[in-house]
This record gives C-alpha cells, structure tokens and sequence, in this order.
C-alpha cells in the first residue's frame, strides 16, 4: 500500500481521512438511506478516461497508471486485485480525490474531479465519498467517539454524536467510546477509521485492504458490516484486496498488473 499525496503534492492524509468522513447529500440528491432496496439503477458512479499516473523525478520517474479506463455503477461490489506494486492504491487514491491523476480525467459521484480545486473537492467528497486505509490516521487527541462525531458535526449533520455511537458500537467498540487511539489496539483504530468512513453514509466507499490488520473472526465481522450497508443502502463498494474469499463476494472483480487492468469480470 502506498499513501496517497507523497511524491505528487502536498498532502495532508489526517485532514483528508477526516474531510472524507463528513457528511452532505449524495449525488443522485437523495440520501443512500432514502434507497429502498439498494438496487443500483444506470448511475454511473465512477467514470474514468485513460488515467495514467506517473511519479518521482527524471531520472526517477516511474509510470505507475498506464491508461485506465472504467465506469463502475452505482451498486456495485468491485474488488481490486494485483500483484503488490502493480498500481492498486495509486488508483483508488485517483478514484478517490486524494490525488490527482497526470493525465486523463476522471468523474466520480457526479464530481469531475478536474474541475475542481482541492478545497472545492475536499468539500464535495463529503458524504458522498468515503475512505478506508490501511493507515488509520485518527486524531491522537479525540476518543473515539469524537474521530468519528467531530468529522459529522463540523459538515453540519445531525445528531453527529449519537450517529457515531451507532457506528462505534456497529464495529464492536460501543464499550471503547471514550478511548483515546493510543488506548486502543491496531484492529480497534482500524475499526474507529471503518465507523468513521461508515457513518456518514456515503454513496461510495473505497476501502484499502480494510481488513488486513484484523484477525479473521473481526475482520470477517467488519466485511458482513460493509456487505450490509451495500445490500441494505445501495452504497457503492470498491475494494483493494489480496483475500480470494473476499474478492469472491464481490459482485465484480478487476485485476489489475503493471499500471494496467488486465481483467474485468463485468467487460465479458
Ligand atoms: N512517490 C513515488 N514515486 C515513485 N514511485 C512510487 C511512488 N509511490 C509509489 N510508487 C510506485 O508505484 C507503484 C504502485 O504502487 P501502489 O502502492 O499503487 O501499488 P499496490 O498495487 O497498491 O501495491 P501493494 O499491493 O503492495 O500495496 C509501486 O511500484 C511503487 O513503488
């Protein structure tokens, strides 16, 4: 896994992580919960034109994305495989707004990315887009009802701290609500990040390896979680994975080698 935002321009991935978590209407103007049956319809929710990413300086530079193409629906369940270094995160760090790419152009939940400044796409992410990575990034002086409330209360929602006891206590933490993230274990703050992501509902979540830190009893809980929230609000799943069982629950499977996709399910 690679962090978005180092080598292409200054990032900063706490305030990111937490902008991400916000909350605002979705796309479609309805809310995912405002989805009856989470059927997914002919939105296309991500919509990418021969992206292509290349990082580092001359004589340095490596070509990491080389021209991807992909639409993917609102609805869907698309796992994202590949050998390590073959471009994964660095795509779903292009999906997501976290980067930008060097060439081609890319629209995702009504956002054409390019259009927008980093402040402007910061905004407009909220609630629509959520982010699961490997690094969790919480706030070191918020417990863990705040990392997931505050992100909430600032972009205006309501009842951003009862929704977060919610969450919290969805991915087994009610009873670490006042915990600070130095108090919690590496699979705890995993799972303070995956409330985070979740509780504003977002239209469409990324999620990097979301369990890979988990053993597999929790880390098996979290993905009937994130399973759920698809079937049950429409939410749009995109997930990095190198677990064979759950790319197989994925509705589709994308593979990707050498900056390119190599195969896709859904294109035969
Ligand atoms: N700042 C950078 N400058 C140059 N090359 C980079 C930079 N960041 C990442 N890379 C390279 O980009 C390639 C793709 O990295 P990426 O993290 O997207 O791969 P990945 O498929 O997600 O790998 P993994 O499964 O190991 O997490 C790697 O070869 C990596 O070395």
């Amino acid at each position: 896994m690679r962090q978005p935002g180092i080598g292409q321009r200054p990032s900063s991935p706490c305030i990111r992580a937490i902008v991400t978590a916000s909350a605002s209407p979705s796309p479609t103007g309805t809310s995912p919960d405002d989805r009856p049956d989470g059927s997914s319809g002919d939105t296309i929710v991500i919509d990418a034109r021969n992206l292509t990413l290349a990082l580092g300086r001359p004589p340095a530079r490596t070509q990491i994305l080389r021209g991807i193409d992909l639409t993917v629906r609102q609805g869907e369940s698309v796992a994202l495989l590949g050998p390590s270094g073959s471009g994964k995160s660095s795509l779903m760090a292009l999906l997501s707004g976290m980067e930008r790419p060097t060439g081609g152009s890319v629209s995702v939940a009504g956002l054409e990315f390019d259009r927008l400044s980093e402040d402007q796409l910061a905004i407009a992410r909220r609630g629509r887009i959520g982010i699961i990575l490997q690094a969790f990034h919480l706030l070191p002086t918020m417990t863990a009802l705040e990392n997931v409330a505050v992100p909430m209360e600032l972009a205006g929602m309501a009842k951003p701290f009862a929704r977060a006891e919610e969450e919290l206590t969805a991915v087994g933490l009610g009873h670490r609500l006042t915990h600070y993230p130095s108090q919690l274990s590496g699979g705890e703050q995993q799972r303070v990040a995956i409330a985070r992501a979740l509780a504003p509902r977002p239209a469409l979540l990324f999620a990097d390896e979301p369990t890979g830190n988990l053993d597999g009893a929790t880390g098996a809980a979290i993905m009937d979680l994130l399973f759920a929230r698809h079937a049950a609000a429409g939410t749009t799943l995109f997930v990095i994975t190198h677990d064979p069982a759950l790319a197989a629950r994925c509705g589709r499977v994308i593979a990707l080698a050498d900056g390119r996709i190599v195969s896709d399910n859904a294109a035969a």
